[in-house]
């Protein structure tokens, strides 16, 4: 049977000098708990976002641990994989809820110690317990257990059953708490933590503490796991204020992030393909997101208008995860020794193991966790030996139907021919990693600068300052949300319906998703900057459903611009109210780095639009980044994207003229024929 992981919201209190102020709060009332955030366009009106845990901020830890977490260990103890992880924007406090601190323990800590207290209950030599800590830090994974220095980059691998893991990882036996204690704390020295503007010991890893769990049980041996994921933060670097270094981790875990989301939004609408290979964090967490464990995310929120937009980001990833449906089984292996291989004897090919159905839920479950579990399957496995060897494929030596040479075809070549038949084929293969290198080189250049280009624009748009900043700024007086509370009671309705029209559009969007995967980085943000060009010009014109339309469109290709996401919302509820919509004014880009002053300044062939226009759309790039200064202001962009290559009709639109045709024009520039033509087929 399916189980959907479940959420909880914590809200973490004010720290330091962050100004008391309601944007952001938590209700516990009769109708059930939620999270509201008050709308940034009108703050006489708040989203409402229900949970079955919220956490407000006097919550303490232990609460979260009773109501939360404890009743997983018991799943844990049948024999199932349970993940828990936390989520949130840096400095929401996704570390204090999984570390804790000595005076408050975390959620780790507390797991450690009742996972160690449940086997002492147990008879002595039926339950042993492991521990493996591993950091994901720029996409490579690293075993905390192991010194730094000598730490080397881990593979992550997939065995014959389909279960991927962390070869080569460390696995220490926990007797004690005080065994894990010191462990633990030693390895916390070694994970990649750095100062921001918003935490002066921000995680730039995504952190991942694995509890195994192995429980003799007759002839056979039962393996719980609980893995507890502290992720690194989603990160503003507006707000973080990051240096060459902090961007280069932070560009790593956004991506990381982006790809979690992407998953999330493809296993929500069904995709034949879910992406989990784009990024190590997600091949990790497969099976947590749609796989055969029990999951817990535990949704970190920092309060204050300043953390707005991040929160709705982190509440819509948390409504779209709770959509997430697993297939817990239960992981089982045969105790009794495997029979005496004869040397010579032809090895068996390990089994693909499917889940089985459970003979009887009363018969194989028992304990207080039966009704969690009811309907759970149980994967006989062959021993762990067997399991965990990875198969011939994934070690690389699978051969393709026809690329190897016979051997009785081998045998009737001389030596010197099958020297040359080698040879060649060394060169072969030499060249074609070569190539596969040269590719991977240029498409990590590429990325590396629309990176650039975007934070870029981001300090633009920082510098230009935007309406909705000055609005987040602005406190809440106090007693003011009570009233608003009664009077919006409809609002989860709203919400639910919102989001429902939200996961409709998206079906109409599963092609996109597909074509998402296969483009560059450089054109899903070309796609995404003509889909807003086009949205403006529509919301220009009052059409605000198929300028949502195109919002929704553009965020495919986009899903990281929070900006966008903004607009949706404000568009979506001027929409949903028949409120008339301003879209912000275009603003005029500004000289940042001295740099680019100076290009700004060299002589160009011509400042005419004519120009930009005609240049080749896989030039614009470098172009790009010299001509904000000579781009007309307050003409192109939208504030959400930046426009590369101002349109032309575009332009026109800005002026109030006819804009029906605009998506050819548009295009033209941008996308090249063949995109032009899908963009007019979907517009
Ligand atoms: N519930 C809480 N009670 C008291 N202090 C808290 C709470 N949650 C977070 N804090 C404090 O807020 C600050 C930021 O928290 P934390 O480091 O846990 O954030 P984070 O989400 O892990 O950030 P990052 O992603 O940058 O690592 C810390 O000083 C922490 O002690």
């Amino acid at each position: 049977m399916a189980h959907k992981v479940k959420i909880a919201a914590r809200l973490r209190p004010r720290i330091g000098i962050e100004l008391e102020d309601d944007s952001i709060h938590v209700v516990n009332g009769e109708d059930g708990s939620y999270v509201g955030v008050v709308n940034p366009r009108d703050p006489n009106s708040f989203f409402r976002f229900p949970f079955s845990s919220c956490y407000d901020q006097s919550a303490t830890q232990e609460e979260i641990f009773n109501n939360d977490v404890q009743p997983l260990i018991d799943v844990a103890f049948h024999g199932v994989t349970v993940t828990i992880f936390a989520y949130g924007v840096t400095s929401s406090g996704k570390t204090h809820t999984m570390q804790g601190t000595k005076a408050e323990p975390g959620v780790i800590p507390r797991v450690v110690e009742a996972v160690i207290d449940r086997k002492a209950t147990l008879p002595a030599g039926q339950v042993s317990l492991a521990a493996s800590y591993y950091e994901i830090y720029k996409d490579e994974v690293y075993d905390l257990f192991v010194n730094r220095e000598a730490a080397p980059k881990l593979p992550v691998r997939e065995n014959d059953v389909g279960q991927v893991f962390v070869a080569n990882l460390s696995s220490m036996p926990i007797d004690t708490f005080a065994d894990f204690d010191a462990l633990f704390s030693r390895a916390n020295k070694q994970r990649s933590v750095g100062a921001t503007n918003l935490n002066r010991a921000s995680s730039r890893s995504h952190a991942i503490l694995n509890m195994e769990i192995s429980i003799k049980e007759g002839d056979k041996i039962l393996t719980g796991k609980i893995n507890l994921v502290d992720l690194a933060g989603s990160e503003n670097n507006k707000l973080t204020g990051n240096d060459a270094t902090r961007m280069a981790e932070s560009s790593a875990i956004n991506k990381s992030l982006s790809v979690l989301g992407q998953v999330v939004h493809a296993l929500n609408q069904g995709a034949s393909r879910i992406p989990y290979r784009n990024s190590k964090l997600t091949r990790i967490l497969q099976d947590a997101l749609g796989g055969s464990s029990v999951g817990l995310l535990i949704c970190n929120l920092a309060p204050g208008a300043k953390f707005r937009q991040d929160t709705l980001n982190t509440l819509n990833f948390a409504v779209r995860t709770k959509n997430v449906e697993n297939k817990p089984v239960i992981n089982e292996r045969d105790n009794a020794p495997p029979p005496k291989r004869h040397f010579a004897a032809i090895p068996p090919t390990a089994p693909k193991l499917a889940p089985a159905s459970l003979p009887s839920t009363s018969n194989a479950m028992r304990g207080p966790s039966q009704q969690l579990l009811a309907g759970s399957s149980r994967v006989p496995r062959p021993s762990m030996a067997v399991a965990r060897r990875p198969s011939l494929a994934l070690a690389g030596i699978s051969r393709k139907k026809g690329s190897a040479p016979r051997a009785s075809a081998l045998l009737a070549l001389s030596e010197s021919e099958i020297d040359e038949r080698i040879a060649k084929a060394v060169e072969a293969e030499v060249a074609r990693r070569l190539a596969a290198q040269e590719r991977a080189r240029r498409e990590e250049e590429e990325e590396r600068s629309v990176e650039a280009e975007l934070s870029r624009i981001e300090e633009d748009e920082s510098a230009s300052g935007s309406g909705s900043t000055s609005m987040e700024e602005r406190p809440i007086p106090s007693g003011l949300l009570t009233p608003l509370l009664k009077k919006h009671k409809d609002l989860d309705d709203e919400l639910r319906q919102r989001l429902q029209d939200l996961e409709k559009k998206f079906e109409h969007t599963s092609k996109e998703l597909q074509l998402v995967d296969v483009l560059s980085p450089i054109s899903r943000k070309k796609t995404g900057r003509a889909y807003v060009a086009l949205a403006r010009a529509h919301s220009e014109k009052g059409n605000l459903q198929v300028a949502l339309e195109m919002y929704r469109k553009a965020e495919t290709y986009v899903p990281d611009n929070l900006k966008l996401k903004e607009r949706i919302i404000e568009i979506e509820w001027a929409a949903k109210n028949g409120k008339e919509f301003k879209p912000s004014p275009k603003k005029a880009r500004k000289q940042k780095s001295k740099k680019r002053s100076k290009l700004a300044k060299q002589p160009r062939p011509t400042d005419s639009l004519e120009q930009d226009e005609n240049q080749d759309p896989n030039v614009t790039e470098g172009t790009s980044k010299t001509s904000p200064g000579k781009r007309p202001a307050g003409e192109l962009g939208d504030g959400n994207l930046p426009i590369q290559t101002p349109p032309k009709k575009l332009k026109i639109a800005a002026a109030g003229e006819d804009v029906t045709s605009d998506a050819e024009d548009l295009e033209q520039p941008v996308l090249g024929k063949k995109g032009m033509k899908r963009l007019i087929d979907e517009a």
